[in-house]
Parts: C-alpha cells; sequence; structure tokens
C-alpha cells in the first residue's frame, strides 16, 4: 500500500466547538480534513473525561469521511463492538490498557474496522514488534494523553524515525499517526508520518478551519 499523499490531516475534535459540533465536523470535512479523529477518555486511563459511544454515533451521522477513534480507556475490549458499532473506521487502544492487545486487535479485525495501537512517550517502540503486522495504524503520541492544547515533546522526532523503520520492516501497509501538540511550527518536526491529528490548531486558531489544515498540509510538506 501506498503513503497518502499529500499527508492526511485528522482534526481532533476535542478542541471543536461542542455547542456547534456538527457544523465543525461538516466544515472541517468541507475544509480538506480526511479523517475526523474522536478522543475518548475515562477518568482512568487518562486523568480527564471527554466524550463516549453516543458522540462517536452522532459524529458519524453528519461526517462523510472515516472516523478515526482513539480509545484513552481502560479495558478497551469490553467496549470494542460498541465503538464499530457506532461508526468507528479506524479503532485504535493503547498499549498499556489491556494486558489481552493481541486479542484486541483481533477482535477490531472481526468486528469490520481497521485496528490501531498506540504508544504514550514513555512506551517501547519494542512493543510493536509482535502486533505490527496485524495493525492497520500506529498512533505515536508525541504529548502525554489526556488533555488537548499540550506542547509537542522534541523527543518525538528521533521516536517517529525509528517507528518508521520498524514499519518498513515488519507491515508497510501500517499507517503511522503522531497525535499532539501538532501545529503549524512543529509540523516540521513530524516528517514522514502519514497522519497529522491536530484539534487546537484546526479548531482554535484565529483563520478559518479550512486555512488551518491548509497550512499544516503546507508546512509539512516543506519537511520533504
Ligand atoms: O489524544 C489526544 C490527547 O490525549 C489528542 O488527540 C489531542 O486532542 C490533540 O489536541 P492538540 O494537541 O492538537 O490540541
Ligand atoms: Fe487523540
Amino acid at each position: 500500500m501506498s503513503r497518502p499523499t499529500p499527508v492526511w490531516i485528522a482534526p481532533s475534535v476535542l478542541a471543536a466547538d461542542f455547542t456547534r459540533l456538527g457544523e465543525q465536523v461538516r466544515e472541517a470535512q468541507e475544509g480538506g480534513a480526511d479523517l475526523i479523529h474522536v478522543d475518548v477518555m475515562d477518568g482512568r486511563f487518562v486523568p480527564n473525561i471527554s466524550m463516549g459511544i453516543v458522540v462517536v454515533e452522532a459524529i458519524r451521522r453528519v461526517a462523510q469521511i472515516p472516523l478515526d477513534v482513539h480509545l484513552m480507556i481502560v479495558e478497551p475490549e469490553k467496549y470494542l463492538a460498541d465503538f464499530v458499532q457506532a461508526g468507528a473506521t479506524y479503532l485504535t487502544f493503547h498499549a498499556e490498557a489491556t494486558p489481552h492487545a493481541h486479542r484486541a486487535v483481533q477482535r477490531i479485525r472481526e468486528l469490520g474496522a481497521k485496528p490501531g495501537l498506540a504508544l504514550n512517550p514513555a512506551t517501547p517502540l519494542s512493543f510493536l514488534e509482535t502486533l505490527l503486522p496485524d495493525l492497520d495504524l500506529a498512533l505515536l503520541m508525541t504529548v502525554n494523553p489526556g488533555f488537548g492544547g499540550q506542547k509537542f515533546i522534541p523527543g518525538s522526532t528521533q521516536r517517529l524515525r525509528e517507528l518508521r523503520a520498524l514499519r518498513d520492516r515488519l507491515n508497510p501497509a501500517c499507517l503511522i499517526e503522531v497525535d499532539g501538540g501538532i501545529t503549524p511550527q512543529t509540523v516540521t518536526q513530524v516528517s514522514g508520518a502519514d497522519i497529522l491529528v491536530a484539534g487546537s490548531s484546526v479548531f482554535n486558531l484565529h483563520s478559518s478551519i479550512q486555512e488551518n489544515i491548509k497550512t499544516l498540509r503546507e508546512n509539512y510538506a516543506l519537511t520533504g
């Protein structure tokens, strides 16, 4: 499989105006978004609570592009079927969230969705070795999960390089997504990522959503 060209942009609705969620999703889609990223937080795996199944369902009704659901929850295996049924195209859980990561990957696939595995900034990349061949997505956290609007962790650039080498060796079809602190400035430090998740820099800057997506893509392209 070839890499997405140009890079895919996945606006994170965590930073959207929730009083106008449908409108903001449509605007992101019309503004060139390739996926809609939905951050699900349970107050246990991460110290914050965000949104769940009904919100994914509601977004599914307005979005025509795939939904990229990022589960930051413990025991994700309990909810995989619910999130797939709600409309998740990519369904990603965290390495530390379950003792049965391989089973969860298989289950997501059986349910008809594309499995993803997320790595925290301190999670060794070696965790991926056995799972990579079965994944459609590897999500590299470039901040600690739990909140939008945080600062990009600079060491992520080197980790991304190493992750790319691992991916190229074990499963070239697997997409690499970076998530957290991606802005028009930091996007130059994630060269080689296939998908850029961006919340604050898509929904919270003064320019339009369309303009923000365009700027991210243009600045990323400068990385060659
Ligand atoms: O998963 C997460 C945070 O845990 C992210 O998806 C954030 O929602 C991205 O927000 P910004 O850092 O782009 O504001
Ligand atoms: Fe996320």
